[in-house]
């Protein structure tokens, strides 16, 4: 007998555990794991989905155990490394399995798509009685056991392939075209009943006659040779032809770079690349460091490393953040690799998304470039993985399963004995501190590429008068950089900081913001009480009038969008030439890449945007970069506002003076004698990563804490609230006294589509039997489920709000 553990798609924490099915015998030498099969499930006929993990020859059941109905997939779709690390990966996020598992196929394989089987040698007996002269096969529910036992022994002898077509309306155009079942003898006959002034009719059946070949032709076609929609519904209605739909496969636009080849390293450069290229060699599971000034050169250094891996023959994963997968980014790899190479990115539809999916997985490409969720990608053998932009908060997902890319990424590259590379000219203070330890190895890159120097950066004190008397929100020092800039023919950055915007009360007058007392984060004002509240404690206070600190009436919510700015910048510099880049005008398919193309080819002077255009871009004439709100990151009601300020301002100052030109760099603040913005204007992260770490420790924060976060919502607020106590008494049995335990307190939209959300912090250094807690817990609030309850758990999150 054999017995299958299928995982499967009804996501509650009572199911999320293998049940164990027979393999019936029509199936036996078809079903394998990483496959996915229908399976009655509970009482009644349900059939749902699953997931084959494992077979076996016992088990315990002590009943009858019932039969797998169906494999949906002829090949499995998921390596036995993917099983693993689905149970690996759902016990580290609280999540079900079952939602892991369908997190590392593409879209497309959880939707809609055709199987289709396709011969490799038409002429082997077995083939011809399967296909009977046709192309392939389409793999249905109807088709008999016997059939698809067949298809299974066919593919086994390498005789068929199997492949996956997706159903996608993105990567198809449905265009209308004509087509007819006349052969040419009864077109003659319909022409010659046609009256001789029916001009339009006689030219398109004459037209149809010679074109029988072209079946069907498209009306655009038709319409460039004078024959008119009207002609065309007269024919249909004599029968000549009807109108039909077709679809066309759009190929991805896309052009291929030129050729590059390897550069000559500099000093520090070929430093970096031998100690990694060295445990490639070696197979060792390393985590390096490479914490790299803007402009070092980081990216060569990968595509050396890169080199190694493919030329040993393995494969190399390269994750950068969604938005810096520029065509620049992309370019330098393809450059490199050219088709050895696989992109993933959500820019592509669906359909292609698939292509690069399959291409992996058969093992066309050794290479693959990716956003977060390609951490997945089904490469085997895995040589190097590296991590661009290591400290970028969306490497970790927002919502279920809530996995960070970097902690996959380690765990892939134990599995496969590879290193890992983590990058960044700002690491994010976890990752450096583990440098610290001695758990990563720290590789530093001081210097700029070709002797160029760090960017010059001056701090404008919007607090003093002369800048407070601007009407608008540049001042006159950044106005005149930019004139200069203009008269020069270069090119400047204009960012406008947008994160944390507006919900927090600053002072215009000395730049003070208002803070909780308890938890050193700034108070965000939440509209449905009309009052400042901590997203830590749930300290709350009026929204004052005055500055507590210089008592003066300018304390208050304080941003400019990005139009508005736009507009003083047309104002002031009307010959500009001024690009704007924001969730506005990169909603279109493309628009990010087509904006930055127009920069990149000197079409503008001015580009302006959010955090968007912040890291990653090497455009070799910006000589300018002006940040005109340093201080609204800064407000962010989290504690890693400091963090996430320094950050941000020096990646976005490193996008100054990269090439041959020296680099301007204005930010303008309220809050000048901040580290973060002083250490920033320096570019000394060292110096930043002192002070912060010293913050973190008298606060108790990562990374001397773990954090977790527990959320609960409900319909109700009351009932939110008296489940979110407890949760937390219940939390408070299972830790020690040294564990912190913050909240609940409501969440910064407290309110969303009629649900009340309370959270809890809980951090601590080591706590043996939270985990195990917070699982029960899980499953207490499912049993509540009636109740409408819902209970969100996130190890170590990103944002706290
Ligand atoms: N060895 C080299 N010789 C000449 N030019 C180089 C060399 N290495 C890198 N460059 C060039 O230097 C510039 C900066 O390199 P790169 O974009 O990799 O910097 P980076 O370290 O990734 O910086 P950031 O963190 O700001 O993105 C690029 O234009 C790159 O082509
Ligand atoms: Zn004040
Ligand atoms: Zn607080």
């Amino acid at each position: 007998m054999t017995v299958a553990e299928v995982i499967v798609d009804v996501p509650t924490m009572q199911t999320n555990r293998p049940f164990e099915y027979d393999v019936p015998s029509n199936l036996s030498e078809v079903v394998e794991p990483g496959m996915r099969v229908e399976v009655p499930f509970g009482r009644g006929k349900r059939k749902i989905q699953g997931f084959v993990m494992k077979l076996k020859n016992t088990s315990d059941f002590k009943g009858k155990l019932k039969p797998i109905d169906r494999v949906i997939d002829l090949r499995p779709v998921l390596s036995s490394e993917m099983l693993d690390l689905s149970s690996w990966l759902a016990n580290r996020t609280y999540s079900f399995q079952i939602s892991c598992l369908q997190t590392m196929l593409p879209n497309v394989m959880r939707a809609k798509y055709h199987q289709l089987v396709i011969p490799k040698d038409d002429d082997d007996s077995e083939n011809q009685k399967l296909f009977q002269g046709q192309d392939n096969i389409e793999v249905t529910s109807q088709m008999s056991d016997e059939t698809i036992r067949l298809i299974n022994r066919l593919k086994r002898q390498d005789k068929v392939e199997i492949e996956y077509v997706v159903e996608n309306k993105a990567s198809q155009i449905k265009r209308q075209a004509i087509t007819t079942t006349l052969n040419p003898i009864q077109l003659r006959e319909k022409r010659n009943e046609l009256r001789s002034n029916a001009k339009a009719q006689l030219k398109l059946v004459n037209y149809l006659i010679d074109n029988l070949n072209n079946l069907p032709i498209e009306l655009s076609t038709l319409s460039s040779e004078g024959i008119n929609r009207a002609a065309i519904k007269t024919a249909e209605k004599n029968d000549i032809l009807s109108v039909v739909e077709v679809t066309k496969r759009r190929k991805p636009v896309g052009v291929t770079p030129e050729k590059t080849t390897k550069m000559d390293l500099s000093e520090e450069q070929s430093q970096a690349v031998d100690q990694i290229n060295q445990a490639i060699d070696s197979k060792e599971a390393k985590t390096f460091l490479i914490e790299g000034v803007t402009g070092s050169g980081k990216t060569e250094v990968y595509l050396q490393t890169i080199d190694r891996a493919v030329t040993e023959n393995k494969t190399a994963l390269m994750l950068v953040p969604e938005i810096s997968l520029t065509p620049q980014m992309v370019n330098r790899v393809t450059g490199r690799f050219g088709n050895k190479v696989a992109v993933l990115h959500s820019g592509l539809s669906s359909g292609e998304r698939y292509d690069e999916w399959t291409r992996i997985e058969n093992g066309s490409v050794q290479v693959v470039v990716g956003a977060r969720s390609a951490i997945f990608a089904p490469l085997k053998n895995i040589g190097l993985i590296i991590i661009d932009e290591e400290h970028e908060a969306s490497y970790k997902q927002d919502d279920n399963p809530r996995y960070h890319a970097r902690d996959v990424a380690l765990w892939r590259a134990k599995k496969h004995n590879c290193p890992v590379v983590l990058g960044s000219a700002t690491p994010s203070l976890e990752s450096r501190a583990r440098a610290q330890k001695g758990v990563y190895q720290l590789i530093n890159m001081k210097k700029r590429i070709n002797q160029q120097p760090l960017p010059h950066v001056q701090i404008v004190d919007m607090r003093d008068s002369e800048n407070s008397a601007v009407k608008g929100d540049l001042s006159p020092l950044l106005q005149d950089k930019l004139w200069r800039v203009l008269k020069r023919h270069e090119q400047a950055i204009i960012l406008l900081n947008r994160r944390g915007y507006s919900s927090f009360m600053m002072c215009r007058e000395c730049g003070f913001v208002l803070k909780c007392p308890n938890c050193d984060v700034s108070l965000t004002y939440h509209k449905d009480l009309g009052k400042m509240k901590c997203h830590y404690c749930g300290h709350e206070e009026e929204v004052p009038e005055t500055c507590p600190q210089c008592h003066s009436k300018k304390i208050g919510f304080y941003g400019t969008g990005t139009q508005n700015l736009e507009r003083q910048l047309n104002e002031l510099l009307p010959e500009a030439r001024i690009l704007r880049m924001d969730v506005d005008t990169t909603r279109r398919k493309g628009a990010h890449a087509k904006i930055l193309k127009q920069f990149g080819d000197q079409n503008a002077d001015i580009l302006l945007g959010t955090q968007m255009i912040a890291k990653g871009l090497d455009f070799p004439n910006v000589t300018l970069v002006g940040v005109v709100n340093a201080d609204t990151t800064l407000s962010l009601s989290d504690y890693r506002a400091s963090e996430r300020t320094f950050q941000l301002l020096t990646q976005a100052s490193g996008r100054a003076g990269r090439a041959d030109k020296s680099g301007n760099v204005i930010i303008q603040t309220f809050n000048p004698d901040h580290y973060a913005i002083k250490d920033a204007a320096v570019q000394d992260y060292e110096t930043f990563y002192k002070q912060e770490m010293y913050l973190r420790h008298q606060a108790n924060y990562t990374p001397y804490y773990f954090t977790t976060l527990i959320s609960v919502s409900h319909k109700d607020e009351g009932q939110t609230l008296k489940q979110a106590y407890w949760l937390k008494r219940q939390l408070t049995t299972a830790l020690s006294d040294s564990a912190i335990l913050l909240g609940p307190s409501p969440t910064m939209v407290s309110r969303k589509q009629n649900k009340y959300y309370y959270q809890i912090i809980v951090k601590y250094k080591h706590e043996p039997k939270l985990h195990q807690k917070l699982l029960e817990i899980l499953n207490d609030t499912q049993a509540d489920t009636k109740k409408g309850f819902t209970v969100a758990i996130d190890n170590e999150p990103q944002h706290i709000d």
